[in-house]
């Protein structure tokens, strides 16, 4: 606006590299350079704006995103995008779609659970997008509990068909993305049931509109269920409804990976195990982890830059205010975000790692680590969101009242990102399934069968269960020995106290219901142990860059210290840590605030987000907010006209009649 950059001094101020630090969060100087030309390429082409979405009705705001979304298709062809290109595009559009599930869940879903023929049929089609396709699993009864979704699909041998049918109301698929107005099939979650057995539920391909004219099919009732939370934000997606009366399909549109159904009827499976058809699931919820850092990292490059700009109280003879950044109160509710979103990132790159390796060993018939990747991405997916989306909130306070402004890209950005709390699997259930785990590892400790991966610690129970932190002065906390051991200690004991309640119990399930808050508890402290301690290992490796290595070092230790001071009472009364090592992590903690300050501009402009990406005023990378702020004001179409519409309706009657009152 005025060309002057207001953040310089506070650049100046940064102690390391700051390109160096950019390629540390992509993750690689390629990803970097992916990232970071798309990025532009997006942010300088008009067909991609997004700052009048807030104000549109739902009709308009959905068929823009159509157009956006056939717009996105023509620019990846045009310009021969790779996957990975195409994947940052749709990043940087920033705009939720239909095609998120095609990609995102239709296709992964054909890939994990599709035979070899089958995925030779539908996935060049769906790499075209000559079909387009949803995630058809949720229903308006059963969202969690999958194994009691109540759509069936009964084999006739008579034709060699399945018909797919919805029995009840609370059968009808509610909720999948794309559904509502756009997909043309589904890959839809039935109870399989051949000669009146049940076999529970598979994954089948189902046409649900005509390639010709869109309509529905036969059979077939469909539509969007409604608006959704937040003006803008999730409702570009038709997240839809749907029924099935008596729908046939061929036999051969059952994914057949884990199970089949012969010709004659017979109901056959695998040597694979039976949850891969929950695979799709782990897959979305591995990028669901990756998706939080860069959420959360949004969140807190506005609110650090704005902090950075705005000041309040504490002029010295008429000098400036003090920059509402320096105190200590707000650093204090600040620095722990921007330490969650780097050690998020890294726990993100860890669990794609981890993922590639199951993948890998699944296709060689490999399944030991199946249980370990779902623990974990059901684990880090509940942990990870619920941190972002809280963060997210306390960002926008951050920001005092302009933060509850549409301009400061804070609201959308709230209400686009608190589903991922609950799709891809409600947070409380998904840490449910980590206890399972835990308690399995914990009850197999005796036998002899060492735990691997990321419970390796419970390996050492005797250590942990005994152990007394010797943390003596506040900078022994930096010792990542002294932090790990806090960590582990606390997760196993807590696991342990868990499991020794659940013996009391005659009934397992009857106990593990009973002390399901306690396990839950349990189950955040063993995710909260991978964050940390995949953030320790960063570090193991080797980081160019000046200065680049102290930073990371900070924010490590920021992001354990604050979660040990925030659950010390779980520290405390699992007797690893004393009252007095707690208030010396808290002091710790403090100066590790002051070492990032100077820095902390730098580290957000690391992420290397365009003001395009970022939507927000109080975010914009030159710090001018405020003559942007009021020069937004006036496009705002309330102030298209002086005196509004509705002034003769409604405001002079109103004060025409108070004058004739105030002269009786
Ligand atoms: C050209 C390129 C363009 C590029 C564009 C790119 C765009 C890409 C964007 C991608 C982003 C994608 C965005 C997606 C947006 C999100 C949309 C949201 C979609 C959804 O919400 S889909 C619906 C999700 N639903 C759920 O998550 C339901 C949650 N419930 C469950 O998962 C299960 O039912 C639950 C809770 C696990 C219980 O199941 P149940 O069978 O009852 O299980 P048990 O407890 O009895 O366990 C049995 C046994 O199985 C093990 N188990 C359970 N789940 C899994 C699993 N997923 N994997 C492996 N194992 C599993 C469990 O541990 C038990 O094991 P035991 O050994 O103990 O028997
Ligand atoms: C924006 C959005 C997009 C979605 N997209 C899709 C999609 O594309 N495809 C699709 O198939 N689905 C989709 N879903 C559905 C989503 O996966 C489910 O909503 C989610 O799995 C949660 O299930 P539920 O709604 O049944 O919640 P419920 O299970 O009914 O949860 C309600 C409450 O009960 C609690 N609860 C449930 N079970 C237990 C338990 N065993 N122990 C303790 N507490 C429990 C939960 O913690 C929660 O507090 C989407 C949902 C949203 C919000």
């Amino acid at each position: 606006m005025d060309g002057i950059d207001h953040l310089a001094d506070e650049r100046n101020k940064a102690q390391f590299d700051v390109d160096a630090m950019k390629i540390v969060w992509a993750g690689s100087r390629h990803a970097f350079e992916v990232s970071d030309r798309i990025s532009k390429l997006v942010a300088a082409d008009p067909g991609f704006r997004k700052d009048n979405r807030p104000m549109l009705g739902r009709n308009e705001l959905f068929k823009n995103t159509l157009r956006k979304a056939a717009y996105a298709w023509k620019r990846i062809i045009e310009l021969h995008l790779s996957e990975e290109e195409a994947a940052k595009l749709r990043f940087y559009v920033d705009e939720p779609a239909y095609t998120d599930l095609h990609w995102g869940m239709f296709v992964p879903a054909i890939k994990g659970q599709g035979t070899e023929e089958q995925q030779q049929k539908w996935l060049p089609l769906a790499y075209k997008m000559q079909i387009i396709g949803c995630y058809g699993q949720t229903e308006l009864g059963h969202g969690s509990n999958v194994q009691g979704l109540e759509t069936t699909a009964t084999f006739d041998p008579q034709t060699d068909e399945f018909v797919i049918h919805s029995p009840t109301l609370t059968s009808s698929k509610w909720w999948p993305g794309g559904l509502g107005k756009v997909s043309t099939h589904g890959v839809i979650y039935a109870r399989l049931i051949t000669d009146g057995r049940d076999h529970g539920v598979h994954g089948f391909i189902v046409q649900l509109r005509s390639l010709e004219d869109h309509s529905p099919l036969p059979g077939i009732t469909v539509g969007d269920i409604g608006m959704k939370f937040g003006n803008g934000a999730y409702n570009t997606m038709d997240n839809g409804v749907l029924r099935f009366d008596h729908v046939r399909i061929p036999r051969d549109q059952m994914l057949m990976r884990v199970s089949q159904v012969t010709r004659e009827g017979k109901y056959m499976q695998s040597d694979v195990p039976r949850q891969l058809v929950y695979g799709t699931m782990v897959y979305v919820r591995q990028t669901i982890v990756a998706d939080a850092s860069c959420a959360l990292s949004r969140a807190v490059c506005i609110a650090t830059r704005y902090s950075a700009v705005r000041r309040q109280f504490g002029s010295q003879d008429g000098g400036p205010e003090s920059q509402v950044i320096d105190y200590k109160t707000q650093q204090n509710r600040l620095f722990p975000l921007l330490a969650s979103a780097y050690a998020f990132r890294f726990v993100g790159e860890w669990l794609k790692w981890l993922y590639t390796d199951v993948t890998q060993r699944l296709q060689t018939n490999d399944f030991s680590t199946l249980p370990e990747a779902h623990a974990c991405t059901a684990g880090l997916k509940s942990v990870t969101t619920t941190a972002t989306a809280d963060g997210i909130e306390e960002c926008r306070k951050l920001c005092g009242g302009h933060g509850y402004l549409c301009t400061s890209g804070l609201p959308e950005l709230f209400a686009v990102y608190v589903p991922a709390c609950t799709y891809e699997g409600d947070n409380i259930v998904l840490l449910l399934q980590v206890a399972r785990f835990l308690m399995k590892t914990v009850s197999q400790l005796g036998s002899g069968k060492k735990p691997v991966g990321t419970t390796s610690y419970m390996g050492q129970i005797e250590h942990l269960m005994q152990c007394r932190s010797n943390v003596q002065r506040a900078e022994d906390w930096l010792k990542p020995s002294a932090i790990l051991e806090a960590f582990e200690s606390r997760a196993a004991r807590m696991s342990v106290a868990c499991a020794q309640n659940l013996t009391k119990f005659t009934n397992p399930e009857e106990g593990f219901a009973e002390l399901s808050a306690d396990l839950v508890e349990a189950a955040v402290a063993h995710c909260q142990l991978i964050i940390v301690s995949k953030f320790i290992e960063k570090l193991l490796q080797d980081i160019p860059g000046k200065g680049v290595r102290e930073q990371l070092e900070a924010l490590c230790n920021i992001y354990a210290l604050f979660l040990l001071h925030k659950h010390q009472g779980d520290f405390l009364s699992t007797g690893c840590i004393t009252a007095k090592q707690a208030s010396l992590a808290n002091d710790q903690l403090r100066s590790l605030y002051s070492q990032v300050r100077p820095n902390a501009i730098a580290l957000v402009d690391a992420f290397n987000y365009t003001d395009h990406f970022l939507g927000s005023i109080l975010g914009c990378y030159d710090g001018n907010v405020y003559p942007k702020l009021y020069e937004a004001a006036w496009k705002d179409p309330l102030n298209d006209s002086v005196v509004p519409e509705g002034y003769h309706e409604y405001i002079r009657p109103l004060l025409k009649q108070n004058l004739r009152t105030a002269r009786l």
